[in-house]
C-alpha cells in the first residue's frame, strides 16, 4: 500500500532522510517513532506527496504520489499543527473538504457531532489547540480516506478524546481497511493501536517490527536452581540481557516460547517464571543490542 524504496532527502547540507525503506500494508497501523529531528516530518511529507524526495521511490496503491491528484484525493495528511482558513468555521471547512474529496461522507460528518465537543458554526481560529485537533480529525474521518498520515496527532488532546479518536481509527481500519501511518516521539502514545513500528534515527530506519512478533518472541525469565549449572549455561540461548539477584537469575531471551521453556527446564530449576515484557522493555533490550539509546521515545 505505502512503499518507500531508498528514499533520500537533503536540506542545505543536512541529510534529513537517508535511504529509507518502509512498507505499510493495507489495513495496517504503522507507528513511526523517533526523537526530535530524526526526520519523521520530512518522511511523512514525502510520503504524502508534499515534498519531493531527492532520490528513491515512493508509492501509494502502486502509484507515485508527488503531483498525483487522483491519489491525493484518497489521502489525508494531518500536520503537527492543523491548518484551517483563518476566518472559516468548521461547517465552512467541511464544505471546502466536500468539494475536494470525492468520498466526503456528509452523513458521517453529522454523526460525528456526538463524538466531538466543538461547535460547528464558530470560527476555528477561536478554538484551543486540542479543539483544533479535534476539528482536524472530524474533517479527516469524514473524507473516508484510504490512507491517513498523521504527524504527532495526539498532541494537545485529553485522554478521553484520544481514546475516542483511536477507537474511530481502529473501526475504520477494521471495517474498510484504511491504512494509517502515525509519527510520534513517544512509544507509549501509540503502542495500543499500532501493529507495526519503525524507529527512525538520524534519517535512517534502524528497527522495524511487527508488534505481535516482537511480543511473542521475547521473554523475561526468572529462574533459580538447587544446583547451579555450569558457568556457560546460557550460551545456547539468544540472550538479550541477564543479571543475577541473589540466587535468582533474571534473563531476557529471544525464541519460541516452547523452545525457551524446554531449554530452561533441562536444568531442573526450583523457580521458573516466564514473565511478559512491556513493549518499552523489549525496545530497550532490542536497541541495546544494536547499540542505540532510545530513551527519548520512551518518555
Ligand atoms: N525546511 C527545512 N530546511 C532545512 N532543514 C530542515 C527543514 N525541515 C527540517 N529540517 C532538518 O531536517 C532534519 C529532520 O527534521 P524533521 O522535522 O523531519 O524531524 P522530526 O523527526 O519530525 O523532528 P520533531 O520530532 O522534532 O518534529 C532536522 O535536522 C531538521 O533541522
Amino acid at each position: 500500500m505505502i512503499e518507500c524504496q531508498k528514499v533520500y532527502k537533503k536540506y542545505e547540507g543536512n541529510e534529513a532522510v537517508q535511504s529509507v525503506e518502509l512498507e505499510v500494508k493495507q489495513g495496517s497501523i504503522y507507528g513511526l517513532l523517533g526523537s526530535n529531528g530524526a526526520g519523521k516530518t520530512t518522511l511523512l511529507k514525502i510520503i504524502a506527496g508534499i515534498l519531493k524526495q531527492d532520490k528513491g521511490k515512493v508509492s501509494i496503491q502502486g502509484a507515485p504520489v508527488f503531483e498525483n491528484i487522483d491519489i491525493k484525493k484518497k489521502i489525508i495528511f494531518m500536520p503537527d499543527t492543523p491548518y484551517f482558513f483563518s476566518q472559516y468555521t468548521l461547517r465552512q471547512m467541511a464544505n471546502f473538504y466536500s468539494s475536494i474529496f470525492p468520498n466526503w461522507n456528509e452523513e458521517r460528518f453529522q454523526k460525528l457531532q456526538d463524538i466531538f465537543e466543538i461547535e460547528m458554526d464558530k470560527k476555528l481560529h477561536k478554538f484551543s489547540k486540542g479543539m483544533k485537533r479535534q476539528a482536524a480529525f472530524w474533517l479527516a474521518f469524514s473524507t473516508m480516506p484510504d490512507v491517513l498520515i498523521l504527524d504527532e496527532p495526539f498532541d494537545g488532546l485529553d485522554p478521553v478524546m484520544r481514546k475516542k479518536i483511536k477507537n474511530i481509527m481502529i473501526q475504520d481500519v477494521a471495517e474498510r481497511e484504511m491504512t494509517v501511518l502515525i509519527s510520534s516521539h513517544n512509544l507509549r502514545e501509540v503502542e495500543d493501536i499500532c501493529d507495526h513500528v519503525g524507529i527512525l534515527h538520524k534519517g535512517r530506519i534502524i528497527l522495524e517490527k511487527d508488534l505481535d512478533d516482537l511480543k511473542s518472541d521475547v521473554h523475561k525469565i526468572q529462574i533459580a536452581f538447587k544446583n547451579e549449572p555450569q558457568a556457560e549455561w546460557l550460551r545456547e540461548m539468544k540472550t538479550l540481557h541477564y543479571e543475577r539477584r541473589g540466587s535468582v537469575w533474571l534473563c531476557v531471551v529471544r525464541g519460541h516460547e516452547t523452545e525457551v521453556k524446554s531449554y530452561f527446564e533441562q536444568y531442573e530449576p526450583v523457580i521458573f517464571d516466564m514473565l511478559p515484557l512491556t513493549l518499552e522493555e523489549i525496545f530497550i533490550y532490542e536497541m541495546g543490542e544494536v547499540g542505540y539509546a532510545i530513551q527519548n521515545i520512551l518518555v
